[in-house]
């Protein structure tokens, strides 16, 4: 089974270049930037994959820690995209949004242009080599003052057409409610890019539906949805969709279970699902291991992932004559598996 999902054409739009870095990428960094690491290969993956007694989201984004002093440079940045997207092209992931946090990079001095610029170069390497389609999101933290998140937003945002998607918010979702970030929402809708938001990831459903009322149409996670009706009722009808990532979910404590995760209700009431690894590498996971498990815990058919890709073409931050390209390398890409 999982070898048939590794060859399903997909998109993905929920990926963090920082959480998704293959062992072999991150030892070359770490050697490039002269940082040490665990010789051994189980230690050395411990380090940088989330432990089974993380409690919450805030020790999952512990793990982030040591990738941070490798991405510092414009050299590493660029393989890191490529990185990224060549594991993705690799399960047949057709296009990819791959986001990550400027202010993280510009420890040794990058601009938050430069850090794009070379992002953008990794992405544009990969699509060279392997055809996949990749595009940008740059994340705020919600942590993080929003004046320096709004200037990171505006000395990019000029590269919309150069491979910039959109921006998201990421980061401590638990401190920063949605109603506490509202202006810094309105005012990054206001540059016009299309955003999306972590939310619902800390049991908290009036972040989602504060997110929603604020015209965002795309939610990362949206995993509190499970506690409440209306507000699957409210995503359905301003047509907004969800970037589910089962893995991530499990590991952040944000759902206790696979069984108990709200697929069904979402499913039922017409949501649009679509599917993401969230951090490849973080997680321990990929696209295909994600699938499958959408197959064995809640019964999704080929029909359905064709139908949750078809989704991402539609709420993808990209223009229509890309949509239609990836919407016609679905349709035969999902007639080819019967
Ligand atoms: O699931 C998540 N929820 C919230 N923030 C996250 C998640 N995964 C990663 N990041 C945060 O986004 C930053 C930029 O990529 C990462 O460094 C991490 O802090
Ligand atoms: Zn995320």
């Amino acid at each position: 089974m999982t070898g048939k999902y590794k060859n399903l054409a997909k998109l993905e739009l929920h990926c963090h270049l920082d959480g998704s870095l293959s062992l072999d990428t991150i030892k070359q960094l770490a050697d490039m930037a002269k940082i040490e690491y665990p010789k051994n290969d189980n230690e050395f993956k411990k380090l940088v994959t989330v432990t089974k007694d993380a409690n919450s989201l805030i020790d999952y984004l512990k793990t982030f820690d040591f990738i941070r002093p490798l991405l510092q440079t414009k050299e590493a940045l660029r393989l890191a995209a490529y990185d990224v997207a060549k594991h993705a092209a690799l399960e047949n992931v057709i296009y990819l949004e791959l986001r990550y946090a400027p202010e993280l990079s510009m420890d040794e001095g990058l601009t938050a242009l430069e850090t794009l610029e070379a992002v953008l170069e990794g992405l544009k390497d990969a699509h060279k080599e392997f055809g996949i389609e990749g595009k940008a999101i740059v994340c705020g933290l919600k942590h993080t003052p929003f004046e320096l998140t709004k200037d990171i937003f505006e000395n990019v945002v000029h590269l919309a057409d150069k491979g910039l998607a959109g921006f998201d918010f990421a980061g401590d979702e638990e401190n920063n409610p949605v109603s506490e970030l509202e202006k810094a929402i309105k005012e990054t809708q206001k540059l016009g890019l299309p955003l999306t938001f972590h939310a619902g990831e800390c049991g908290c459903v009036k972040n989602i539906v504060d997110a929603l009322n604020l015209g965002i149409k795309r939610i990362g996670h949206g995993t509190a949805l499970a506690l409440d009706d209306e507000a699957i009722k409210l995503l359905v009808e301003k047509g907004a969709a969800v970037e589910m990532c089962l893995t991530s979910n499990i590991q952040t404590k944000a759902m206790p279970s696979l069984e108990e995760f709200h697929y069904k209700k979402l499913y039922d009431a017409g949501a649009k699902i679509t599917i993401s690894t969230d951090n490849r590498t973080v997680s321990d996971t990929n696209l295909t291991k994600e699938y499958s498990l959408f197959n064995k815990y809640f019964g999704t058919e080929t029909k359905d992932f064709y139908c949750f890709n078809k989704n991402a073409v539609e709420v993808s931050f990209t223009d229509e004559e890309q949509k239609q390209r990836l919407f016609n390398k679905l349709k035969k890409n999902y007639k080819d598996q019967k």
